[in-house]
């Protein structure tokens, strides 16, 4: 019996390798007791290969199995080996790393690494492995929030990209480092924001207003160069949480704009010169009585910005903030919403005097540009606001119709939003994949100075009476207000209360139900009167103090059996019940408690919900009713997230 050193070192590498079986004493010339003679499979070149082999193994135990008697082994020692590839003492398993197979037909079958240049592979990683940290560090915060997490629906923001845009803004704390025109920035102190002491602009506007404006502020906030749609337009989507002002963000640099090309057009330059010489003639003859005969302005019936937004009475909110600051910086913003008579209409879009600036909904502009196509002949800019209900099915056709007729003459497109979800996400994708997102460091938060309490409808005294314990919470806060005197002697504040329900004919029956209990209650929608509907909503989104007798809310506040007692009425309450669509946007300054009737179906509509409360700096609370078949794990988790403050996903 002789043994090689190679064959020696088979066998060590054999144990080694713990698995490989080989019949250790025994040269491979002499397995199955044949002789060291030459095969038709081993020359004597073979047999030179073998001495000078280091490492050998067998192919497979299978391969062995099937060795006949009188087989002799490749040199190869894997029949699989491609030439140059080194064995691995793999049990066996000796075929050759993928990313190692030689070039050929096949070599690019079954690859484990991308067939990258090197360049680009380094830089690809580290904007990969950049990504991955923002996005562990928020899988990370997200941990914990399984039911949150399976029902996804709002884009997500990395904490990391959270940061750096909070750095970014902090070095702006005026209005005056903009580059507005000196009348916007005093229509600000002095009309729209008049009664504040520290006027700052809020996060959204801090970054929305110069990017409007194309304005660099700062080496950090210079920004990469525009981005554009088709035609040289501008495209941005504002998205900031509830209550933080996005309407002065967009308004601000769009009216702006609207001035600098007013005293750039020749055709309104000429006017308003023609304008002053009539004037002159006219003497004392007031304005009013002869400028519908006057010729009409180059404005007239041809808007240069729309604002659109999906509710008459976010029309009017809207307006009314164009208007504050149309009384300093003149010009003219007009309303366009069914609740208007026809007349009217026509008198807001054909008044000789020229119209600036539009807010409408979407039904109603996309039916006058049906009959009228010159409307929107010259805007120049484009507000969607609350883009994420505008851009939805249901708005979606109106919406799109009144862009594709803008197009032609549109400078910048904004998409103003609370929430960015994922359908709204992929309709940019694929529609405006341009478009520059400025988001705020807070963006799906709730704010923490928002509490969220949760009733459990199941449970005595209610037995699943919802109505019961909507009307037993509004009794408990009036109640409890009742016990407080106000700042005026013998009066006590009214609580403005709003109770959402998911579907719009709940509404209704919710109203009823409250006001038989005493509660001073009106659902919010199309077939309430007109005149009840907007003295409420007066009252919700006005920062006034309404107040009422303290002796008559005490007195309903020790009745014994709440919304069951014998008075049956609570003084010091004012109670809307809506849809989160039908409030959509309303400054509701004056709400400081939300009760949320049914547990929504999606984080989107907690955001919305929630942040009719608690809106720019105000504390707020929202109750929950959550019955026997709701979600308590996703109430839970929303209540978590806003504890820490946490954005919801
Ligand atoms: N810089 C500011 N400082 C203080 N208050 C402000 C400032 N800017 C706006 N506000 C006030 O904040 C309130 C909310 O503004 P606005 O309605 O524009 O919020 P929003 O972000 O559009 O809310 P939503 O998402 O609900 O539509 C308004 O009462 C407005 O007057």
């Amino acid at each position: 019996m002789w043994r090689t050193a190679a064959q020696d070192s088979v066998c060590l590498l054999c144990r080694s390798a713990g698995g490989t079986r080989t019949i250790r004493n025994r040269p491979a010339a002499t397995l199955g007791g044949g002789t060291s003679k030459s095969t038709p499979w081993t020359g004597g070149q073979q047999q030179q290969n073998q001495q000078q082999q280091q490492q050998r193994t067998f192919a497979t135990r299978q391969e062995r199995r099937s060795v006949p008697a009188r087989m002799v082994l490749s040199d190869r020692a894997s029949v699989a080996r491609a030439p140059g590839v080194r064995a691995e003492p793999d049990g066996g398993n000796n075929r050759p790393r993928r990313d190692e197979r030689p070039e050929g037909p096949f070599g690019g079958m079954n690859r484990r690494v991308a067939n990258i240049e090197p360049a680009r592979l380094s830089t690809a990683r580290t904007r990969d492995s950049r990504g991955k940290d923002d996005r562990e560090k928020g899988k990370g915060d997200r941990r914990g929030f399984k039911a949150l997490n399976m029902q996804r629906s709002l884009t997500s923001i990395g904490y990391g990209a959270r940061a750096t845009i909070k750095d970014r803004i902090q070095s702006i704390d005026s209005f005056d480092q903009f580059n507005i025109l000196p009348p916007l920035k005093e229509a600000i102190s002095f009309t729209v924001l008049k009664g504040l002491t520290d006027i700052k602009p809020t996060p959204v506007q801090r970054l929305a207003i110069p990017a409007l404006l194309g304005q660099p502020i700062g080496p950090r906030l210079r920004r990469k160069p525009m981005s554009h749609g088709g035609g040289g337009r501008q495209e941005f989507l504002l998205a900031a949480e509830t209550g933080s002002g996005k309407t002065l963000a967009y308004l601000v640099p769009i009216i702006n704009a609207l001035k600098e090309a007013e005293a750039q057009d020749t055709a309104s330059i000429a006017y308003n010169a023609r304008l002053e010489a009539e004037k002159a003639i006219r003497g004392d003859n007031p304005m009013s009585e002869w400028i519908d005969k006057f010729e009409p302005h180059p404005n007239t019936a041809r808007p240069r910005a729309i604002v659109l937004v999906p509710t008459a009475e976010l029309v009017e909110q809207v307006v009314a903030v164009a208007k504050e600051i149309s009384h300093i910086a003149k010009f003219k913003a007009r309303p366009l919403s069914a609740t208007y008579s026809a007349m009217k209409i026509q008198r807001n879009l054909y008044s000789p005097a020229g119209v600036d600036l539009i807010v409408a909904t979407p039904h109603l502009l996309a039916t006058i540009a049906e009959s009228e196509p010159n409307v929107l002949s010259r805007v120049s800019h484009l507000v969607i606001d609350e883009a994420d209900s505008l851009l939805d099915r249901s708005f979606s056709p109106e919406t799109t119709k009144i862009v594709d007729r803008a197009l032609p003459s549109l400078k910048q497109l904004v998409l103003c939003s609370a929430t960015i979800p994922k359908r709204l996400d992929t309709y940019l994708m694929n529609h405006f994949p341009n478009i520059e997102r400025i988001t705020t460091p807070n963006l799906h938060a709730i704010p923490r100075r928002v509490q969220l309490g949760v009733i459990d409808v199941s449970k005595d005294p209610y037995r699943n009476n919802k109505n019961l314990a909507c009307a037993d919470a509004i009794w408990s806060i009036g109640k409890d207000a009742a016990e407080h005197e106000g700042p005026v002697k013998g009066e006590v504040d009214v609580k403005r209360i709003i109770v959402f329900v998911n579907e719009r004919e709940t509404t209704q029956e919710v109203a009823e139900y409250l006001c038989s209990k005493g509660i001073d209650a009106v659902a919010l929608h199309r077939d309430t009167p007109d005149l009840r509907q907007s003295e409420m909503l007066a009252s919700f989104t006005s920062s006034e103090p309404v107040r009422v007798n303290a002796a008559a809310a005490t007195a309903a506040a020790l009745a014994k059996g709440g919304p069951n007692s014998r008075s049956r009425y609570l003084p010091n309450t004012k109670v809307i019940v809506a849809t989160d669509l039908a409030s959509r946007g309303l400054d509701t300054v004056a709400v400081r408690h939300v009760v949320l009737y049914d547990v929504p179906h999606t984080t989107i509509d907690f955001v919305h919900r929630l942040g009719r409360a608690g809106r720019m700096g105000r504390r707020g609370r929202g109750i929950v009713l959550v019955g026997k078949d709701d979600r308590r794990d996703v109430v839970a988790e929303v209540k978590r997230s806003m504890f820490m403050g946490q954005a919801l996903v």
